[in-house]
């Protein structure tokens, strides 16, 4: 069964366009990775699959069922880790759980769940002198309540130390190996690549694409980085290059051009520079790594 489907999601706020014609299918199982820079529309599409925000087009199901229609049976079925939580500065750790799993009506242990996030001795403390880490292992212990069957994470790697990173993926590997699906946003591409059957990475709210890590990797096999040298930088030299068909990321510093770009498209970002009045001095490319696929798929949001 398919455990999240959208369906030609777009949705507007005001002029702002968050998301344009989203299709994406999530199998039940399957961890996958939400990628995608500042402001790509990751926590609206995430909101709008626990219908906190309603799409101005398009449908949301979550294991068959519409997410604006069957809110309460959804919700059932998730655990969630969200992007911003507010927890309850007065209240202890196992208060916070105890609460959820109330309103959840399942009997877990909450000095279980503490243990599994790693922080059993913080049971009783204030939330209030939390650490961001230890908040953060708070709430995906919260998100854990219930065993559901779908986690959406949203950016839960935030805040987190190295220790804290790597318990975050070793318990959603272990979900995943309990059956539990997983979505998981965000935008620290090898916190994904860890962990992750299949990503997505979106870009300024369009799917640009959809693939295994695998996958991508093939697609990096055929990319490249490209370090040029020229004599002087002109004022349109990087945007002539940024129009090359197969150019992704371009940066400058000084006189030195790094631009990511497909093997083919090597010769002609070279042309370009010097179409633009520079002269190439030396260059130099390299293997696109990972990180540099989702920067050539990616824009970057102008300081
Ligand atoms: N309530 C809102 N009102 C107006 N614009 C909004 C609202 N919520 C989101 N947006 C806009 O929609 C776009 C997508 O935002 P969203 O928060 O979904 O991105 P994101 O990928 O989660 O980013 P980040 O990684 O920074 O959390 C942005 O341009 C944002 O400014």
């Amino acid at each position: 069964m398919t455990a999240i489907e959208l369906t030609d999601v777009s949705k507007r706020f005001g002029n702002v366009v968050a998301l344009r014609n989203l299709n994406l299918q999530i199998k039940e199982g399957e961890v996958f990775g939400f990628l995608g820079p500042n402001g790509a529309g990751k926590s609206t599409t995430i909101d709008m699959i626990l219908d906190y925000v309603r799409p101005t087009s398009g449908t949301v199901t979550v294991f068959g069922h519409d997410a604006q229609r069957d809110t309460r049976r959804v919700h059932e079925r998730i655990g969630v880790l969200p992007d911003a939580y507010h927890a309850y500065d007065h209240l202890s750790a196992r208060q916070h759980l105890e609460f959820v799993i109330e309103t959840r009506g399942v009997d877990d242990d909450p000095m279980r769940i503490l243990q599994r996030v790693g922080i059993p001795e913080a049971a009783d403390r204030r939330v209030e002198g939390f650490s961001k880490g230890m908040a953060q292992r708070l709430i995906l212990g919260m998100a854990l309540v219930g065993d559901p069957d779908l986690l959406i994470l949203d950016e839960p790697t935030t805040g987190l130390d190295p220790n804290g990173a790597l318990a975050m993926r070793e318990i959603i590997r272990e979900e995943r190996d309990r059956g539990t699906t997983v979505f998981f946003s965000s935008h620290i591409l090898e916190q994904v690549e860890a962990v992750c059957d299949r990503v997505g990475i979106l870009d300024a709210g369009e799917l640009v694409t959809v693939d295994s890590i695998d996958g991508l990797r093939r697609t990096v096999g055929s990319g490249a980085s490209l370090t040029v040298e020229v004599d002087r930088l002109s004022s349109g030299t990087l945007d002539r290059v940024r129009a090359v068909e197969g150019v992704g990321h371009v940066s400058a510093d000084g006189t030195t051009l790094v631009v990511a770009c497909a093997d083919r498209a090597k010769k002609r970002a070279l042309d370009a520079i010097e179409s633009a009045g520079d002269t190439v001095l030396d260059f130099d490319t390299e293997e696109a790594s990972l990180e540099e696929l989702f920067t050539t798929y990616t824009t970057e949001v102008p300081a």
